[in-house]
């Protein structure tokens, strides 16, 4: 099988798209279809013979022969079974997604709903939550609206990987909810994905109550393969909620709780209600 990964591109389509990359640059010195300074003939001949660049040649040479050693030889191609990680044909690859968006905008019902379509595909799912969130239960995930399901609890991913010990191998899936609140969500969420292979769906706050950067979340963005920004409804008008308005006197940006601490805000309630919020004694 020829996987679609990059990674994993034949060797020698590798090479011929690196040649018409440099062809644009007018880099390329010996390719038979390339008219000096990067004019390609539709025909692949040409009658002008290819100019040398010792130095860009050099440059390219080098690049090419140290992909060639990562891509495999020229007609090989390296399915991802070679590097180590047996995965049963059909099975995902290594992906993140992330659902992101203020308190009560469906984030944990978006997060459950997809993870019951990967148990209803037969894919084994590990659901995990911080184990600070207790506002509902401590051993699963409840949704604002009384959906819930069992998951596991834990302060770190680290923490979930050790007490799944050998088994934690055997999942495919890690589900992910109060993201904001895990301290090593970025390295836990790429090893998972770019060395483990494994489908990390990860459900979360962006931004605190003060608008301002939440955890690891937004870190985990440039590493996405999809992300879902989620809104609400605003808790005073029915436009769209963006954001989290604390009700509480309370400064600390962690602060578990519901609606009796926090309110979906449009942006114009909340730049009003933010500033008339009751400061600390
Ligand atoms: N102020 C509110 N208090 C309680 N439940 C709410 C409130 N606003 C919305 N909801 C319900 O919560 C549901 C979303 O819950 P949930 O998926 O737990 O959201 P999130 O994870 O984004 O906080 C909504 O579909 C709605 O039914
Ligand atoms: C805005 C904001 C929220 N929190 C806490 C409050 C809740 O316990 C969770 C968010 O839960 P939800 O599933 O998204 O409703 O985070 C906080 O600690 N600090 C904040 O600024």
């Amino acid at each position: 099988m020829l996987c679609q990964s990059p990674r994993f591109l034949h060797a020698a389509a590798l090479r011929e798209s690196l040649y018409g990359m440099s062809v644009r640059l007018g880099h390329v010195q010996q390719s038979r279809n390339v008219v000096h300074p990067g004019l390609v003939s539709h025909q692949g001949t040409s009658n002008v013979a290819p100019r040398q660049c010792p130095q860009h040649h050099s440059r390219l040479s080098r690049a090419l022969s140290t992909l060639h050693d990562h891509a495999g030889h020229p007609g090989q191609t390296i399915s991802p079974h070679e590097n180590g990680t047996e995965r049963p044909e059909g099975e995902l690859k290594g992906h993140i997604d992330i659902i992101m968006g203020p308190m009560f905008a469906g984030k944990t019902s978006e997060l459950l709903r997809r993870v019951e379509d990967h148990e209803a595909a037969g894919r084994k799912v590990a659901l995990v939550k911080s184990s600070i969130d207790t506002r509902y239960h401590s051993a699963r995930i409840v949704t604002h609206d009384g959906h819930s399901k069992a998951c596991y609890a834990a302060a770190s991913l680290a923490e979930l990987r050790d007490c799944l010990g050998d088994e934690y191998s055997s999942f495919s899936v890690i589900a992910i909810d109060e993201a904001q609140f895990l301290p090593d969500l970025l390295p836990f969420c790429m090893h998972a994905a770019d060395a483990e292979q494994k489908h990390v769906l990860v459900a979360g706050l962006d931004g605190d109550f003060k608008r301002q950067r939440f955890g690891q979340v937004l870190d985990l963005v440039p590493m996405a393969d999809k992300v879902t920004k989620l809104g609400g409804r605003c808790a005073y008008c029915s436009s769209r909620a963006l954001f989290s308005l604390r009700i509480a006197a309370d400064e600390r940006q962690a602060l578990v709780g519901g609606a009796d601490k926090y309110a979906p805000v449009c942006r114009r309630h909340y730049t009003e209600l933010s500033e008339l919020r009751p400061s600390e004694a």
